[in-house]
């Protein structure tokens, strides 16, 4: 199979499938076309995902179809950014029919769950890589930031933490129990919170997705603010499977792990009385924005010594 037969084999019908109107022209050309409409921004953005590094080596393909396209999404939400399209960016060290029909497969659930057309991309041979450049638009100037958090804000995140970080050491498993599987599925099928941060346009002081580990991006708002904050991981919203799993563990891979793809976010008490319930029950409030610099943890008033780190590819 050649470069272009695979490309029309496993990756035009994927394109065919999205029906989004605003994709003007598809695969097939030097570049793809999208229209903007009056009165919308672009907001796009690029994720790279390493064999190896961000998924294990003979990890399922059609879970890695998946993964691929909900970890790239999740930088749109994080924006509250409307879902529009995606190009797909594939090395490959062979073109196995067998791994393409099933990351294809992958790759089409989530783009069909998302709302996010395939748009186009590139194909070559070398060590398996994935780089996937999603397209949204928002209401113009509309677009949530990291640099939008002040003194007095609450500090929320969605969902639970922890989970997928916890993943990691049952990835290897032959026969995952209930819970094993239950953290494995939260590394396999991150959640992506597209409507939640649309939800949270011109609600929301700050957002940030939770890639790296809460510690590591909401750093990323208070450092963009200008702000430090204060959490108490009393309140951080732990699974009852997290820590039935890994006990007292737990509170370190809710701040540190990453892979959780949740929102964190910063919004003042007044925006957060006005959120509808459904919305608010998206959220744990896990402290708030402070003046000054700097990320203070405490623990029922007593405070913490500062959890290093996070994700870094140069240090970690
Ligand atoms: N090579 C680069 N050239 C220009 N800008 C970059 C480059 N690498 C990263 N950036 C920018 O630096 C910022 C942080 O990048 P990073 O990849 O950590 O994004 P993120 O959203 O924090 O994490 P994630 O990759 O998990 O989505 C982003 O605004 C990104 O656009
Ligand atoms: C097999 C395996 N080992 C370790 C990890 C942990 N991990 C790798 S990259 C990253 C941060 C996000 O990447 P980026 O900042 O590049 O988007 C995290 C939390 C994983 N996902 N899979
Ligand atoms: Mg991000």
């Amino acid at each position: 199979m050649g470069e272009f037969e695979l490309i029309r084999r496993y990756f035009f019908p994927i394109a065919e499938a999205g029906n989004t109107s605003a994709v003007l022209l598809g695969p097939g050309d030097d570049c793809a076309i999208q229209r903007v409409e009056p009165g919308r921004d672009l907001v796009f953005s690029v994720d790279t995902l390493v064999e190896g590094v961000h998924f294990p080596r003979d990890y399922d393909p059609e879970k890695l179809g998946w993964r691929s396209l909900a970890v790239a999404a999740s930088d749109l939400a994080a924006m509250g950014a409307d879902p529009v399209c995606f190009t797909l960016a594939l090395t490959l060290p062979d073109a196995d029919p067998d791994w393409l029909h099933a990351y294809a497969a992958g790759l089409a659930s989530a783009a069909a769950q998302f709302g996010l057309s395939l748009a186009g991309g590139d194909t070559t041979r070398g060590p398996l890589t994935l780089s996937l450049q999603v397209h949204g638009t928002v209401p113009q100037g509309q677009a949530l930031q990291r640099s939008g958090a002040r003194a007095g804000d609450y500090v929320c995140v969605s969902g639970t933490l922890g989970e997928a970080g916890a993943a990691l050491k049952f990835l290897g498993s032959q026969n995952p129990g209930p819970d094993e599987q239950s953290v494995l599925d939260r590394y396999h099928y991150p959640a992506s919170r597209l409507s939640l941060g649309a939800a949270l346009r011109g609600c929301a002081s700050a957002t940030v997705d939770i890639s790296d580990g809460l510690v590591a991006d909401l750093g990323h708002i208070l450092e963009a603010s200008g702000v430090a904050a204060s959490i108490d991981i009393a309140k951080l919203p732990l699974s009852a499977t997290l820590n039935r799993l890994v006990g007292e563990e737990a509170v370190n891979l809710a701040m540190n792990a990453g892979d959780d793809y949740e929102l964190c976010i910063t919004i003042s008490p007044k925006a957060w009385e006005g959120l509808p319930e459904e919305i608010r029950s998206q959220l744990t409030i896990i402290g708030e924005v402070t003046s000054g610099e700097g990320l203070a943890i405490t623990h029922e008033g007593q405070s913490l010594a500062p959890a290093a780190g996070g994700y870094d590819h140069f240090r970690t």
